[in-house]
């Protein structure tokens, strides 16, 4: 088991005036495959940020597998293995997907002397082989990143992560900007990962299919708060989600 339990305790962040997340509860079991879903504004990508020391809380706690890891900097939060996946596949455009990886390897083990050498060291490129091979990015090992496609670039982004070894992997919005059925292969790859690695995968995600999908268990924002959280089942029948945010049409629906 690679997941990490993850505990969010009283989370508060407000900007001025602005109650952004307010005592956002949240326990996710280590391993476990949770969706946060919310109308805009609610508050879903602000509690990313406040996971991963981008920001700090107002008030409230995080605690990883039980360590408080509140006020620490998004590096000790990395190396702590949480993990987020960024636009980053793009701040190096000139590197091929291999490079990337290894450069993401190595900064992380915090050995950037070595990021210029010719060849990076064996166990880099080897784990960057890894998780290529997880990723389905073996076949573009060789390509340099902006001649990606959209949803290649989102993968490396998803791959520099995951080389990283996180035990809780953040992922907001992976299929944004994807067509339909860029976006179920995506989701499917992801659902993939997730067994094949078992880490706490954390998903934020405006479509109600692919949440209804994969999701084990589904978190609710409004206004900052917990709204509501269970199964897909119980948050397609809860009456508050139903009239907040869903529709009814979506309670109605059949379970594909
Ligand atoms: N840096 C900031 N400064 C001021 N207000 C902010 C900041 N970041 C977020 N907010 C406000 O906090 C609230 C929650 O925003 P957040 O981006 O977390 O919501 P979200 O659920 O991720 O929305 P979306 O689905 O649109 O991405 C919003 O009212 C937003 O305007």
């Amino acid at each position: 088991m690679r997941g990490g339990a993850l505990s969010l305790q009283g989370l508060r962040r407000t900007f001025g005036g602005i109650v952004a997340t307010n005592d956002v509860s949240l326990d996710f079991a280590a391993g476990s495959l949770s969706a946060i879903i919310g109308p805009n504004g609610a508050g879903k990508t602000t509690l990313f940020h406040l996971i991963t020391g981008m920001i700090p809380p107002s008030a409230g706690r995080v605690f990883l597998d039980g360590q408080d890891i509140t006020g620490l900097d998004r590096q000790a939060i990395v190396r702590r293995g949480i993990g987020r996946a960024f636009q980053v596949a793009s701040l190096f455009p000139s590197f091929t997907v291999a490079e990337s990886l290894a450069a993401a390897i190595l900064t992380h083990e915090g050995r950037t002397a070595n990021l210029f050498r010719a060849f990076p060291p064996r166990d880099a490129a080897a784990r960057a082989e890894e998780v290529m091979e997880l990723c389905g990015l073996r076949p573009l090992a060789d390509t340099v990143s902006r001649q990606l496609s959209h949803g290649d670039q989102k993968l490396l982004d998803i791959a520099l992560a995951l080389a990283l070894d996180p035990k809780v992997l953040l992922l907001d919005e992976p299929t944004a900007g994807m067509g339909p059925e860029e976006r179920w292969r995506m989701i499917d790859r992801i659902h993939r990962l997730w067994q094949a690695r078992r880490m706490t995968l954390i998903f934020i995600e405006h479509d109600m299919d692919i949440v209804f999908r994969i999701a084990e268990t589904v978190r609710v924002l409004r206004y900052g708060t917990v709204l509501a959280q269970g199964t897909p089942e119980e948050i397609r029948r809860d009456p508050a989600v139903i009239e907040a945010y869903l529709g009814s049409e979506h309670a109605l629906e059949a379970v594909p």
